[in-house]
């Protein structure tokens, strides 16, 4: 029987989010093996660094993908908006999974009441994150969390926060001992791609392309084509506070745009629609009108 290994990061949610394709593909393809391959990536080496510390694009992903490339994997799971917005060359996303709600939440300990957010240490490393805390809840105090699902919450219950933000998707894939309430997608605009999980392949490898392709959801890849080319826009990545979400609806696709000041002084929504052949084109436009309206975007 054919082994085919699937590469993934050794986080619980990542994991989690492996076993879910492999079960999709074992399911379709009862004539392979599929094992997971854990690979440990940039982020894995330096756990309490700032991610803008370690720096460089794709440190979530960069390391899996050159194991694609070497041939030491035949696929790789990531989370889709780990991936850098520019494609590694020699690389392709053969299948954007359904989309797991794509809100942010908010995460406090079990048993007890919702904290009054605006005076409150709420723990995150996204700058997204922060300029939102720091517009919506001026009082709340925005206290640096970096780590895995499991450390953040972690670090919570030790009591150095009393709230966290995090991906509602990563909340309803594990079993978290937490209270949890989601934002509002059209003030709290999240990051392109959450929720989606993205399989990716080598650009030469027929054979996987084509198993890929029967898991491959298509209102998920042109809601990230238009989240894509609106961080290409702003010549974004994570490290810029914009958030991105589209949705394809009734033939219709849908962008919000959100660009913030890093000290959350100016918030800019934007939403527009067009047909989804029209994906790239609408990113860049939502895009344009935002950096007409003339917020700063200093990276700090
Ligand atoms: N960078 C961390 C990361 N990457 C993907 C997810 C959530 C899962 C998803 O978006 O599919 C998370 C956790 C978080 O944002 O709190």
């Amino acid at each position: 029987m054919k082994v085919i290994k699937v590469g993934t990061r050794g986080s619980k949610l990542a994991l989690w989010q492996t076993q879910w394709v492999i079960n999709r593909l074992r399911s379709l393809y009862p004539g392979f093996q599929f094992e997971p391959v854990v690979i440990k990536v940039t982020s894995d080496r330096s756990p309490d660094a700032p991610i803008s510390a370690i720096g460089q694009v794709g440190v979530f992903t960069k390391d899996i993908e050159q194991a694609l490339l070497a041939g030491d994997i035949h696929l790789a799971v990531h989370s889709l908006k780990d991936l850098p917005t520019l494609s590694t060359p020699g690389t392709v996303i053969a299948a954007f999974t359904e989309r797991e709600d794509p809100r942010d939440c908010i995460l406090w300990p079990k048993g007890q009441p919702m904290p009054d957010l605006n005076n409150s240490r709420v723990g995150t490393s996204s700058v997204r994150r922060s300029a939102l805390v720091r517009s919506y809840w001026p009082n709340a105090n925005v206290v640096n969390l970096r780590g895995n699902v499991d450390t953040r919450v972690r670090k919570m219950l030790e009591g150095n926060y009393d709230v966290v933000l995090m991906a509602y998707a990563a909340v309803k894939r594990m079993d978290l001992p937490v209270e949890f309430k989601p934002l509002p997608l059209d003030s709290w605009v999240p990051s392109a791609g959450q929720g989606i999980i993205a399989v990716q392949a080598r650009e030469d490898d027929q054979q996987i392309i084509g198993m890929l392709n029967a898991i491959n959801f298509f209102p998920s890849k042109v809601a990230y084509l238009a989240e894509r080319s609106l961080m290409r826009a702003l010549g974004g990545g994570c490290s810029m506070p914009v958030g991105a979400y589209a949705e394809l609806h009734d033939g219709e696709l849908s962008l919000i745009g959100m660009v913030a000041a890093p000290d959350g002084s100016q918030v800019v929504i934007t939403r527009r629609v067009d047909t989804p052949d029209q994906a790239d084109h609408l990113g860049e436009r939502v895009a344009r009108e935002m950096l007409d309206l003339g917020i700063r975007l200093t990276i700090s």
